[in-house]
């Protein structure tokens, strides 16, 4: 008898492909019987990652049912003024238009294929496996409000005709998300008409409701009024919204993940007291300029709290919002101001470039967590029950900083300068203070701790509504 498959297609970068591989996991535990999940990668994009082949070989010893299929290298010719996310969405079509058929035909040769499960970023995928008559899903990473603002971006497109970028401080409306997003705040592909980039994106967001449904890595009770705007049809301009699968939240076993070694970050939390420790994190990218970063430590430093901060290399320019996929070694002290660490030896710890975040937020000590709003980083704190500073760099964050702060009321806003996002440390000490010392923060606690057992019950067995979407999507194939 021949096995039945899912296919999953994430885009190139550890992040897409944790995701996916996640999604992966959360579908074998519940359906192991029934499915086997084949992972379809692209290779030599300039955004891979060295550890991925780590990454795939731990995956595969801890879960035979998830085979992987690498797709050959393509090379491309792409004009060096291109943007990054340009460049990276020209490899993926060509990639993609070449060797996809061929991956879905071979891999249809010794399984029944139930659905291919694509990220955004691959859309060139959606024709192609249409054309073999094979089901297509999205698998969206971010949250629901981000989703109903991709969803709506072709509407917004069509009601004007200049870039993000120049329209400033003109506030953009998004069905389903109270709060407005200024434009220059829109996700970096979308800022420049001029970008290649930009018509990428709308040719993804576009295609989104011709999809068989949308997986979300969300639940139901975190982002209510996004959903239901998506669910009401208001969202999607010009065609009838496919449903969405809020399956969430899905968080990074962080074991199989690449480089983690933290323990002695993880045995000085556990000497903290309880709730007492603020932990700035930035995502797998967010870097600073070494400005920025001493701005960070004066702030620290003012505000008296114990603290844990993972640093990466400051970026070689000024610009704050600028991130470097650096992995080079770098000086602590050289980046710090003179006597910071044995100022602070008593209270805080800075670590260079990568700590287990999931297990740090899990730390009876954490009471606050400043971060870029990456939305892993949003759901790693709700699971944790932490209330958060809003500090928003690049990509979506923006959008997920005025949700954070507006709508679910976990985070505190945090004042970055209008023309390059930069922060003071007096700016950064007086929100500290507020979340870990006002009756602002203990309401965010009490609110994120809610929003925690919400979190555990919506993946509760039968009856969480996780568990329960994820039937219906299983269903529906
Ligand atoms: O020192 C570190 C730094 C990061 N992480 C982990 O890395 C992941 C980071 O993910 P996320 O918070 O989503 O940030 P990015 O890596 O920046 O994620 C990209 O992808 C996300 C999901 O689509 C988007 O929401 C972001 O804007 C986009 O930058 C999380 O699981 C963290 O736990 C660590 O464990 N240790």
């Amino acid at each position: 008898m021949q096995d039945t498959s899912i296919v999953l297609l994430p885009a190139p970068g550890m992040g897409h492909m944790i995701s996916m591989v996640e999604l992966g996991k959360l579908i074998l535990h519940h359906y192991a019987q029934k499915f086997s999940i084949t992972i379809i990668y692209t290779t030599g994009s300039v955004l891979d990652s060295p550890s991925i082949t780590s990454y795939i070989h731990r995956v595969s010893q801890s879960n035979p049912s998830i085979s992987f299929h690498p797709l050959p290298s393509v090379s491309v010719d792409t004009a060096p003024t291109r943007s990054l996310p340009a460049k990276a969405f020209e490899f993926m079509r060509l990639s993609l238009a070449k060797y996809a058929p061929q991956a879905l035909q071979q891999i249809s040769n010794s399984s029944n294929i139930r659905a291919v499960i694509i990220d955004l970023f691959c859309t060139t995928a959606l024709p192609i496996a249409k054309d073999l008559n094979l089901p297509v899903y999205y698998f969206y990473s971010s949250g629901a409000y981000a989703l109903a603002a991709f969803l709506y971006f072709p509407k917004i497109h069509d009601q004007t005709n200049k870039s993000f970028k120049d329209l400033t401080t003109t506030e953009l409306h998004f069905p389903g998300i109270s709060s407005p997003l200024k434009a220059t705040h829109m996700p970096e592909p979308t800022l420049d008409r001029d970008d290649p980039a930009y018509w990428d994106m709308l040719y993804f967001c576009s295609h989104l409701p011709k999809s068989n449904g949308i997986i979300a890595n969300t639940f139901e009770d975190l982002e209510p009024k996004a959903l239901k705007a998506i669910a009401d049809g208001v969202c999607v301009p010009y065609s009838p919204t496919p449903p969405v699968y809020c399956i969430g939240p899905l968080i990074a076993d962080a074991e199989e993940r690449a480089g983690e070694d933290g323990n002695e970050c993880l045995s000085w939390l556990d000497s903290q007291p309880s709730r007492s420790v603020v932990f700035l994190c930035f995502g797998s990218l967010g870097s600073f300029s070494a400005a920025q970063v001493k701005e960070i430590a004066h702030g620290l430093e003012r505000s008296g709290q114990r603290f844990f901060w993972v640093l990466k290399k400051p970026t070689r320019d000024q610009k704050t919002k600028h991130i470097e996929k650096s992995t080079a070694e770098f000086d602590l002290e050289g980046v710090l101001p003179k006597g910071f660490m044995e100022r602070t030896k008593d209270r805080g710890m800075v670590v260079k470039k990568w700590a287990p975040q999931v297990a740090v937020l899990r730390k009876q000590a954490v009471g606050g967590f400043v971060t870029h709003c990456g939305w892993n980083s949003v759901l790693e704190a709700v699971v944790a029950g932490v209330p958060m500073v809003a500090w928003p760099l690049y990509a979506e964050q923006h959008l997920n900083r005025n949700i954070l702060v507006n709508d679910m009321k976990m985070a505190i806003d945090l004042e970055q300068r209008e023309d390059d996002g930069f922060v003071s440390g007096d700016e950064l000490e007086r929100r500290i203070r507020e979340l870990m010392e006002s009756e602002q923060g203990r309401e965010l606690r009490g609110k994120s701790w809610k929003m925690r057992e919400m979190a555990l019950a919506a993946l509760g067995s039968a009856s969480g509504s996780s568990t329960r979407v994820l039937a219906k999507f299983v269903e529906a194939l």
